[in-house]
């Protein structure tokens, strides 16, 4: 299973560098480690599982993070309307999002930087994805709010980008205009 210990923190390669798409059909090897990453984040959400093996909280995961530089990234959460996204995916594509932007009121963090970095991360508000899931099914995701902060997370590690990348550096807690918050 995996744990804290096998995700890479910040200054390790993979994080700063654009991952490689996966072979479709995904192999075994593939299909087994994205399993095995929707796995950690239900697990870190489990309070029993969670304390036990000192897992950090969190809703996604993307392969860049355990030192694999592949496309793949898996999520585990419900968004503020209920509606739940528990999947992994390959060589997920974002192919449009609105102009308009939203931003988690509290700032982001991630599982590879463990410090806090304070500060506003501007994300698309709407963004329609293109995927394979866990399942080999091509998938085509209508996203709005948090779910879509949520998945740009996650695909920005797929293009080596760290979610303080986009904090403005004069004024970190500047909201870019018109936006609002997604909770
Ligand atoms: C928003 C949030 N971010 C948590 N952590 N950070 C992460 O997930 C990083 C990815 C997220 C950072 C911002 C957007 C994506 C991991 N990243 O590094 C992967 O690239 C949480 F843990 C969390 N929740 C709320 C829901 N809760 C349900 C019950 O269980 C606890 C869980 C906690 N919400
Ligand atoms: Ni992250």
């Amino acid at each position: 299973m995996i744990t804290m210990k096998d995700i890479v923190r910040e200054g390790y390669p993979t994080l700063t560098e654009s991952a490689a798409p996966v072979e479709m059909p995904p192999n075994k090897e593939d299909q087994e480690t994205l399993t095995d990453m929707l796995t950690f984040i239900q697990n870190s959400q489990d309070p029993e599982i969670s304390e036990k093996y000192e897992l950090r909280p969190g809703v996604g995961l993307a392969a860049p993070q355990l030192g694999l530089s592949k496309r793949m990234m898996a999520v585990h959460f419900e968004d503020l309307n209920g509606n739940s996204y528990s999947d992994g995916y390959y060589n997920p594509k974002i192919i449009s999002h609105s102009v308009e932007q939203t931003y988690i009121s509290t700032g982001e963090g991630c599982l590879s930087v463990d410090r806090e970095v304070p500060g506003i991360v501007p994300r698309h508000m709407r963004i329609t994805i293109k995927a394979i899931n866990l399942n080999g099914e091509p998938v085509k995701l209508r996203l709005k709010g948090y779910a879509a902060v949520v998945f740009q997370h996650e695909i920005d590690h797929l293009n080596g980008i760290m979610f303080y990348d986009h904090i403005n550096k004069n004024d970190p807690f500047k909201t870019p205009d018109g936006a609002k918050p997604c909770d």
